[in-house]
């Protein structure tokens, strides 16, 4: 399979100690190119694709990085431009414009990627652990006929990557000994966006025009658009929030999951909850933090009602400071709580609500407006 791992246990939050194996490794970063598979949306770059961009950086200072957009119309053609005034020196946009690629379907996507490798040559694949990001690196990979290394959360060297496993109870470092491209999928909150500048890169990256003669009809129409559901909120984003209120089975109903809500519209919070929550019909799917939901990682992270199971944990152990509120002291949650407060949860979210002012909560838009960050 073209990898070798090596397994520790995760203590503590810290994830110190792989150092042990930088000797082994070569270092080539020199010579790195990589290509990032980028995600738009209305004109602008995604946040957690500029993570991968940020992850490619990691590679290698030097590191060639071409950012593959597709799509069509004029809100590729921004994006486009917007990624190529603020892309780090020595990089590139590489634009795949058909009607063809208007949707971000994965089996096209996976050809596309395919097609460029053959041309570009890339020794590495970089995208970010979205929907997206999972549901194509791996058939590209398997077109490739490579391993896919997925869920990065460090790069130490070019072929040698930290990567989570048994819900984030233990972290295998990875060795990819397989022939070119190395092919990742890293988590964007182990990699974060540098501070966007206030003015734009005075040099613009290029921006090239991939050729599409070669990729057939037959290729466009493998699978088909139906349509894309999302749900439309005022709150920010769960993914980058950097509030997050989160709501178990504690809660007992839907109905009581509204003071989740309403604490969380207090202050400016994202919502989450747990798969316990989700299973039980209080929430949509859609906000489950966990190994089988979203991965979160903000600087406050409030849990009511949350035992602290494992596969809990693993989606938001990370977070800057946990605040735990459970009416039973032993609950593994406390184990991880920065803060922990044994109490009823239907005494303590409304006094919480109570005596929090009231905020105006705009929602930040998950994708970079106008310029992308300097690197
Ligand atoms: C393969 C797999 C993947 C999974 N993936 C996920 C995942 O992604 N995310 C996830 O969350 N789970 C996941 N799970 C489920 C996970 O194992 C737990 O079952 C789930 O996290 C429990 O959710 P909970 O804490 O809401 O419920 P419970 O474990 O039932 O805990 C409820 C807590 O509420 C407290 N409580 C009850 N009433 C009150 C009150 N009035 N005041 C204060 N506290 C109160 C209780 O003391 C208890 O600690 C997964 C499981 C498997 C097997």
């Amino acid at each position: 399979m073209g990898a070798l791992m090596m397994l520790r246990t995760l203590k503590n939050r810290s994830f110190s100690g792989f150092s042990l194996l930088r000797h082994l490794s070569p270092t080539n970063s020199r010579f790195a190119s990589t290509l990032v598979l980028g995600e738009h949306e209305s004109g602008s770059v995604k946040a957690s694709s500029l993570s991968a961009i940020a992850a490619a950086k990691a590679i290698s200072e030097e590191n060639s990085i071409s950012l593959l957009l597709a799509g069509t119309g004029p809100s590729l053609q921004e994006a486009a431009s917007n990624a190529a005034s603020s892309l780090p020196s020595n990089s590139q946009v590489l634009l795949a414009d058909s009607e063809g690629l208007k949707h971000p379907l994965a089996e096209t996507w996976a050809e596309l990627v395919h097609m460029v490798q053959q041309k570009g040559s890339y020794s590495h694949i970089i995208a970010a652990s979205s929907s997206f990001g999972k549901n194509v690196l791996p058939r590209a990979a398997a077109l490739l006929d490579v391993s896919p290394i997925t869920d990065v959360t460090e790069i130490s060297e070019p072929r040698l990557f930290i990567r989570p496993i048994y819900a984030g109870n233990a972290l295998c470092t990875v060795r990819y000994t397989g022939a070119n491209p190395t092919m990742l999928t890293i988590r964007p909150t182990s990699f974060p966006v540098p501070n966007i500048p206030s003015s734009k890169n005075s040099d613009a990256a290029p921006i090239s025009q991939v050729d599409l003669s070669t990729f057939s009809e037959a290729i466009l129409r493998k699978s088909r658009y139906v349509k894309h559901t999302f749900q439309d909120t005022e709150r920010p984003d769960l993914g980058s929030a950097k509030v997050v209120v989160t709501g178990g089975r504690g809660l007992k109903s839907a109905d009581n999951f509204k003071l989740i809500e309403k604490l969380a519209e207090k202050l400016g919070a994202a919502v989450g909850a747990t798969r316990a929550a989700v299973d039980a019909g209080f929430v949509p799917n859609e906000l489950q933090v966990g190994q089988t939901g979203k991965i979160v990682a903000p600087d406050l992270y409030m849990a009511f009602g949350v035992s602290g199971a494992i596969q809990h944990l693993a989606g938001m152990k990370d977070s800057k400071v946990i605040v735990a509120v459970n009416k039973d002291a032993d609950a593994p949650i406390f184990q991880v709580a920065d803060y922990g407060l044994v109490g009823d949860l239907f005494e303590v979210l409304p006094e919480l609500i109570e005596k929090l002012p009231e905020k105006k909560n705009k929602k930040p838009k998950d994708v970079i407006p106008s310029s992308l960050p300097a690197y």
